[in-house]
């Protein structure tokens, strides 16, 4: 398996460092427009391959796309971070462009590999590369509410004491501020959480606090060190294994909506099997009215987000 990282900032070397720590790829391409940045980070990476836990995964840098030439997976982390004073918009134009010429040079040397879109607005930027390059909608993956879902089982966990490995639950939607959290899938060891809560003598959780406070850590984070790097790391690395190790897992990724849920021509996290073949099946869960209401709302201002981009950029919209 061989994978490669598009931007060697922050988030690129959080997911290459879980990737030779814990992975076990044969391969790590890390490109960068700083080319110096790539190499020095492999340089410094390389120096880990003498300890008996490294996999010495072949490692490459620069700004080269050869260096990437028939990458199974490309994890695309390169582009602007928000700036102050900067509109959800202006990011969205920004690295809409960058992103979408990024994922055209992958086309050039790895046509077949599944994309994982990080940069964000994940989700937009995800729709505009399908929407303008020849790869399948079940090809790009967007990271989506991964990090917001393992935020929300983290924060439940704290709540109730219990392992966040035994808690489930999904954030859906958009990564970032347009998701909900159907109350009715949160759960602990597989009891409703309601139940889990009047039979342990726990106040009940507030869906919508909840879902608050969810959308609050990732700012809590940012407000504290300028970026948000292990949480998405550690959920990155968590859609390569179920691609690497064809794991069917259904994870909150965000794909192309192709008449799931009455929703077409936009991209939100819902759960999603996750295989060698990339972003496989959308499931249909049987939402309630309030749900699907919430779902498509999201998905109207995503839509609205779109076409204000495509119109200020130039790029295309619409799916065949
Ligand atoms: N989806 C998520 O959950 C999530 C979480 C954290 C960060 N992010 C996003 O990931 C992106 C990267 O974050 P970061 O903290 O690593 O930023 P960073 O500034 O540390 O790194 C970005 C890197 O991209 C490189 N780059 C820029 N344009 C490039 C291009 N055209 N080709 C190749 N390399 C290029 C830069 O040189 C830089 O090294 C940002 O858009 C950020 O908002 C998303």
């Amino acid at each position: 398996m061989k994978v490669g990282v598009i931007g060697a900032g922050a988030v690129g070397v959080g997911i290459s460092n879980i990737l030779l720590m814990i992975g076990s790829i044969t391969e790590l391409a890390l490109l960068d427009l700083n080319k110096e940045l790539a190499e020095g980070e492999v340089l410094d990476f390389s120096h880990t391959s003498a300890l008996t836990f490294s996999k010495n995964t072949q490692m490459k840098a620069g700004d080269d796309y050869e260096i990437i030439r028939d990458a199974d997976i490309v994890v695309i982390t390169a582009g602007a971070q928000i700036k102050k004073g900067q509109s959800r918009l202006d990011l969205a134009e920004i690295n809409s462009r960058i992103v979408v010429d990024i994922a055209k040079k992958i086309e050039q040397v790895a046509p077949d590999a599944v994309l994982i879109v990080v940069t964000n607005p994940c989700d937009i930027v995800s729709y505009f590369i399908s929407a303008n390059t020849g790869f399948s909608a079940e090809k790009v993956i967007s990271s989506g509410c991964v990090v917001d879902t393992a935020r929300l089982m983290s924060i439940v966990a704290g709540k109730v004491g219990i392992d966040p490995k035994n808690v489930f639950g999904y954030v859906l939607g958009e990564h970032g501020s347009h998701c909900f959290t159907p109350k009715s899938l949160i759960s602990v060891a597989a009891q409703p959480i309601d139940y889990y809560c009047t039979t342990n003598g726990i106040d009940h959780i507030d869906a919508d606090e909840l879902l608050n406070e969810v959308k609050q850590a990732g700012f809590d984070i940012f407000s504290r060190k300028g970026n948000t790097v292990h949480g998405v790391s550690a959920s990155v690395f968590r859609v390569i294994q179920a691609i690497h190790i064809n794991e069917r897992s259904v994870l909150p990724v965000g794909t192309l909506l192709r008449g799931e849920y009455g929703l077409h021509d936009v991209v939100l996290s819902l759960p999603t099997v996750v295989s060698q073949k990339g972003a496989e099946k959308i499931l249909i869960h049987p939402f309630t009215d309030t749900e699907l209401e919430q779902l498509h709302s999201i998905a109207s201002q995503l839509q609205a987000l779109i076409k204000d981009v495509a119109a200020k950029t130039g790029l295309q919209t619409g799916h065949a």
